[in-house]
C-alpha cells in the first residue's frame, strides 16, 4: 500500500484502521491513529497555541532584538513548548528593563541623530517646542525625563525619515555622521543648543545622581565639558568612545547598587522577622514592625517611605512621653518599697531590743524580794509591750497604705502600657476603620499637593458620604452602622490604587486623594467603587445590606488649598445628594 499523502487519504485510512484493529471510534483514538498514519505529532490539548500566536504577532518587530524574539516565540509555539515561550519572553522583558536603566548615553546619541534627521511633517521649530515641553515638565525627575525623552524620540521616529538620513532604530551603532559638514552646519544654532542640552543632562541629571561615586561624578562633568568643546568629527568620535566607557561603568555601578539594596532589604527583613527575639516586650513595637514590613514587602517607593517615617516619628514621640511616665511610676513603687523595707528593719531592731529587755525583766522578776519591786518591773514590761504594739500597729498601717499605693501604680502602669500599644498603631488613623483620620489626612494632603507641584501632575479629590446612614443605624443598630463603615473603608482600600489616600473625614464621610489622576478618570474611579459596593455586599447577621454613597469629585488647581478643594468636593457631593443620591458629581 502506498503511503496516504493528502489529509483526505489519511482520514480515510484512519477510519479503515479503526475498523480493522477493532479500536473504539472515539475522537481521541481517531486523533492518535490519524497522527500515527500521518507521521505527525499531536498538538498538546492544553497548549493555547492560538492565543500565544496572536500575542507574539501583536508584539513590535522594529528592531533586530524584537525580530529575534518573534522567531523564538514562533519556534516555541510550533514545538508546543510553553517553558521556552515563557523563558524567551521574560528574558526579553528583563533585558528591556535593564537596558532602560542607565542608557542615557544611547538616548542622547539618538536624540542628536534624530534632531538632525528630517522627519516628514516635523519642523525644527516643532521639535524644539516638544523638547522644551518635555524638559520643562520633567527636569527635576531623571526617571521621568528619561522616559519622556524616549517617548518623544519614538514619536519622532514614527514619522517617516527622509532619504539620506541615519536610521532611527539603529541604536546599537551610535555613530554621528559629523564628517559631512552639510549635516552639522545645516543648523548650527540648533546643534549648539543640543550640545548644551547634552552637557546640561550630564551635569545635572547624571553627575548629581552620583554623589557617592565621586570619580564617576567628575567623569560626567568632564564629559559635559568635552561635549561643549568637541567640534570636529574625530573629536566627536573620541567623545563617543569615552561616553560608551562611562555608560558601561554606570551600568556596573547600577548593578552594585542593586545588589547592595537587595542585601540591605534582606537584612532589614531579617531584623523585622526576628524583632520578637531582640526585644523583651514587642507589643509596643507591633505597629512599627508592621509599617516596616509593609514597606519591604512592596516595591520600594519614596512615597511609602516618607509616609512610614512620619508615622513612626509621631508614634515614637508619643511613646517616649508615655515611657517617661511609666518609668516614673515604676520608680515611685521602688521608693515606696525601699521605705517600707527600711521601716521593717527598724521594727525588727525594736522587737529584738524588746526580747533583750524581756529577758532582763525576767531576771529582775526572779531576783525580786518584794511586791513593790515586782510592781515596778511589771510597769516597765507593760510600757515596753505597749510601745511594741504601737510600733506593730504603725507598721501594719504603713503596709496597708503601701499595698494600696502599689496597686494603684500597677493599674497606672497597665494603662500606660495599653496606651503605648494603641499609639503604636492608631496615632494618625481612625480607630474604627483603620484609614487615616483627619489629622493624618492633613499631612498626607500637604505632601500630595507638593508632590503634584514638583512633578507637575494633576490630582483629584473626592468626598463621599454614605446614603441614608441614619436609617441604617436606626433600623440595624449602631454596631451594624460601625461595621458598615468598616466595610466601606475595606472596599475602598481593595479597589483603589496603593498610592491613593483614604481618610475618614467625619461620621460617615470619607475623603479620597487621587494623585496623577484627571477629573474624567477620577469620576470613573468613584463609579467603579460604587459598582464594587454593589458586588461586595455588607453582611449584617448574614443579611445582605446594600450600601450606597454620593460623591463629589474635583480636580485641584494651582490656586487651591486643602480647604478650598474640599469645599468644592463637598458642594459637588451635596448636589449628588440633592439630585437623587448614589451618584457621582464632578466640579
Ligand atoms: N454607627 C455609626 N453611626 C455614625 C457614626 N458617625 C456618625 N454616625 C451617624 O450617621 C448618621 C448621619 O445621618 P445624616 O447626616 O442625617 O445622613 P444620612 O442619614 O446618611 O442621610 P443622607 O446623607 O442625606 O443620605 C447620624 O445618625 C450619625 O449618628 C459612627 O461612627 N458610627
Amino acid at each position: 500500500m502506498t503511503n496516504p499523502a493528502t489529509p483526505f487519504e489519511i482520514a480515510r485510512d484512519t477510519l479503515k484502521q479503526l475498523a480493522q484493529r477493532r479500536i473504539a471510534p472515539t475522537p481521541d483514538n481517531y486523533l492518535t491513529l490519524y497522527h500515527e498514519i500521518a507521521g505527525t505529532k499531536p498538538a498538546s490539548q492544553d497548549f493555547p497555541e492560538r492565543h500565544l500566536r496572536s500575542l507574539a504577532a501583536a508584539l513590535p518587530k522594529g528592531s533586530p532584538d524584537q525580530m529575534r524574539l518573534a522567531r523564538q516565540l514562533d519556534d516555541a509555539v510550533k514545538n508546543a513548548n510553553w517553558e521556552s515561550y515563557q523563558k524567551h519572553l521574560t528574558t526579553f522583558v528583563g533585558s528591556l528593563a535593564e537596558s532602560q536603566k542607565l542608557a542615557w548615553g544611547e538616548l542622547i546619541s539618538d536624540l542628536l541623530r534624530q534632531w538632525e534627521a528630517k522627519h516628514q511633517g516635523l519642523t525644527a521649530a516643532r521639535k524644539r517646542e516638544s523638547l522644551e515641553h518635555v524638559l520643562g515638565a520633567s527636569a527635576s525627575n531623571p526617571d521621568n525625563l528619561f522616559n519622556r525623552l524616549q517617548g518623544l524620540l519614538r514619536s519622532w521616529g514614527q514619522g517617516r525619515e527622509q532619504e539620506g538620513n541615519v536610521a532611527v532604530n539603529d541604536v546599537d551603532t551610535p555613530k554621528i555622521d559629523l564628517a559631512t559638514p552639510s549635516t552639522a552646519s545645516s543648523d548650527p544654532e540648533l546643534l549648539a543648543e543640543l550640545r548644551e542640552l547634552f552637557a546640561f543632562t550630564l551635569e545635572t541629571a547624571i553627575a548629581t545622581q552620583l554623589i557617592e561615586s565621586p570619580q564617576l561624578s567628575s567623569d560626567a562633568r568632564q564629559l559635559a565639558a568635552d561635549i561643549r568643546q568637541a567640534r570636529k568629527a574625530d573629536e566627536m568620535q573620541a567623545f563617543l568612545t569615552r561616553l560608551k566607557r562611562f555608560a558601561f561603568k554606570l551600568e556596573l555601578l547600577a548593578e552594585d547598587q542593586g545588589e547592595l539594596r537587595n542585601s540591605l532589604l534582606g537584612l532589614l527583613r531579617l531584623l523585622v522577622e526576628n524583632m520578637t527575639e531582640l526585644v523583651i516586650d514587642d507589643r509596643w513595637l507591633h505597629g512599627q514592625i508592621e509599617v516596616v514590613r509593609e514597606i519591604i514587602d512592596k516595591p520600594l517607593s519614596q512615597r511609602a517611605i516618607d509616609d512610614a517615617e512620619r508615622r513612626l516619628k509621631e508614634v515614637l514621640f508619643k511613646q517616649s512621653q508615655l515611657k517617661a511616665s511609666l518609668f516614673e511610676t515604676r520608680e515611685a513603687i521602688k521608693q515606696m518599697l525601699t521605705g517600707f523595707v527600711d521601716h521593717l528593719a527598724d521594727f525588727a531592731d525594736a522587737t529584738s531590743d524588746y526580747h533583750d529587755k524581756i529577758e532582763s525583766f525576767a531576771d529582775k522578776i526572779s531576783a525580786a524580794d518584794n511586791i513593790s519591786q515586782l510592781e515596778s518591773v511589771l510597769g516597765e514590761v507593760m510600757r515596753e509591750t505597749r510601745n511594741i504594739q504601737i510600733n506593730a500597729q504603725r507598721s501594719h498601717d504603713e503596709l496597708r497604705t503601701t499595698q494600696q499605693k502599689v496597686r494603684e501604680s500597677e493599674t497606672r502602669i497597665r494603662e500606660l502600657e495599653l496606651e503605648l500599644e494603641k499609639t503604636s498603631v492608631l496615632v494618625r488613623h481612625d480607630q474604627l476603620t483603620g484609614v487615616l483620620n483627619r489629622h493624618g489626612l492633613e499631612d498626607m494632603f500637604e505632601k500630595e499637593i507638593s508632590r503634584a507641584q514638583r512633578h507637575d501632575t494633576v490630582m483629584c479629590v473626592a468626598l463621599l458620604d454614605i446614603d441614608n446612614f441614619k436609617k441604617l443605624n436606626d433600623s440595624l443598630g449602631h454596631d451594624a452602622g460601625d461595621q458598615a463603615l468598616i466595610h466601606l473603608a475595606t472596599v475602598c482600600r481593595h479597589t483603589l490604587r496603593p498610592q491613593d489616600t483614604i481618610a475618614r473625614y467625619g461620621g460617615e464621610e470619607f475623603i479620597i486623594l487621587l494623585p496623577e489622576t484627571n477629573l474624567k478618570d477620577a469620576v470613573l474611579v468613584l463609579t467603579r467603587l460604587q459598582r464594587e459596593l454593589t458586588k461586595k455586599f455588607f453582611l449584617n447577621d448574614n443579611d445582605k445590606v446594600l450600601i450606597t454613597f454620593s460623591a463629589g469629585v474635583t480636580q485641584m488647581t494651582e490656586q487651591d488649598n486643602q480647604g478650598s478643594v474640599i469645599k468644592r468636593a463637598d458642594e459637588a457631593m451635596y448636589e449628588a445628594k440633592q439630585t437623587g443620591k448614589n451618584r457621582v458629581v464632578s466640579r
